[in-house]
């Protein structure tokens, strides 16, 4: 008789969007964790399983971490925060974050959205010198781009509603040239939570094109979308977060 617990162990927990934001807003009402505590946990998981997975990526490359408008952002920000305190050199480009980094350097901080852990986090990277490009200035180069690279995509998560083309394309339009690119350029993709352009209760492409990562680290429990992923051989990592079961 096979043991009951190797058996559930085996099973993997999913929950929908839906189900994780109800998990999330309970424990952050029952007072055991805060928003910010559970996007530092985030970006910490993400961190650990790209080094477990990737042990050889540490120290010896570059990181380009795509911050999205909302906290799947956030968890980005917290990424390029805690690959450059390991000594990465750690290139974000964003959407949504004009307002702490401007282009003439000086920052406005509208009401909107100031405030939220993802607001939290941003102003954590520029406040250590870290900057902030649009999305429009990803390397266009084979020969810019570094000989080990991340590519962390940290723009739309459980949020994301819509095709995400517009937010993928200055990142495909660069993917078409880095590819020329000398042999010998390991770049490796990592998604935080869900891939950009897929909606994660279905598992259906939101656009034309879904980001195309090698390993996706999603958070307390899989969604729907993860068991399409590992069926097409991406490696999916659940991270804990500190969330009650
Ligand atoms: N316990 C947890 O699950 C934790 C999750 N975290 C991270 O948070 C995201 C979810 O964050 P959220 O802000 O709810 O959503 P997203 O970041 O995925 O999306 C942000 C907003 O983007 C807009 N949106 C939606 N689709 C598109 C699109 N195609 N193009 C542009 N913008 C889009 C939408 O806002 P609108 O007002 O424009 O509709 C979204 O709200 C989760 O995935 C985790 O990464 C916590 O950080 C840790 C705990
Ligand atoms: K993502």
């Amino acid at each position: 008789m096979q043991d009951k617990n190797a058996a559930e162990r085996k099973t993997v927990q999913t929950v929908t969007s839906a189900q994780m934001r109800a998990i999330e807003a309970a424990a952050m009402e029952a007072g055991t964790v805060t928003g910010l505590q559970l996007m530092e946990r985030a970006g910490e998981g993400v961190v650990q399983a790209v080094l477990a997975q990737w042990p050889h990526l540490d120290h010896a490359a570059e990181a380009l971490v795509l911050c999205g408008p909302g906290n799947n952002g956030g968890d980005g920000f917290v990424v390029a925060r805690l690959l450059r305190a390991r000594g990465w050199k750690v290139t974000v480009c964003a959407k949504g974050w004009e307002a702490l980094f401007p282009p003439d350097d000086v920052a406005r901080e509208p009401a909107a959205r100031s405030g939220g852990d993802a607001w939290t986090n941003a102003r954590r990277w520029r406040d250590l010198g870290g900057r902030c490009l649009p999305l429009e200035s990803l390397p266009d180069r084979a020969r810019d781009v570094p000989e080990r690279l991340l590519v962390v995509d940290a723009l739309l998560g459980i949020g994301q509603t819509r095709p995400a083309d517009d937010l993928l394309r200055p990142f495909w339009t660069a993917w078409g040239r880095w590819s020329e690119s000398e042999s010998g350029t390991e770049i490796r993709r990592v998604s935080v939570d869900v891939p950009t352009g897929c909606d994660c209760d279905t598992g259906e492409p939101l656009g034309q094109r879904p980001f195309e990562p090698d390993l996706v680290v999603t958070f307390h429990a899989e969604k729907p979308v993860h068991a399409r992923l590992r069926a097409g051989g991406v490696r999916i990592v659940v991270a804990d977060i500190g969330l009650p079961a």
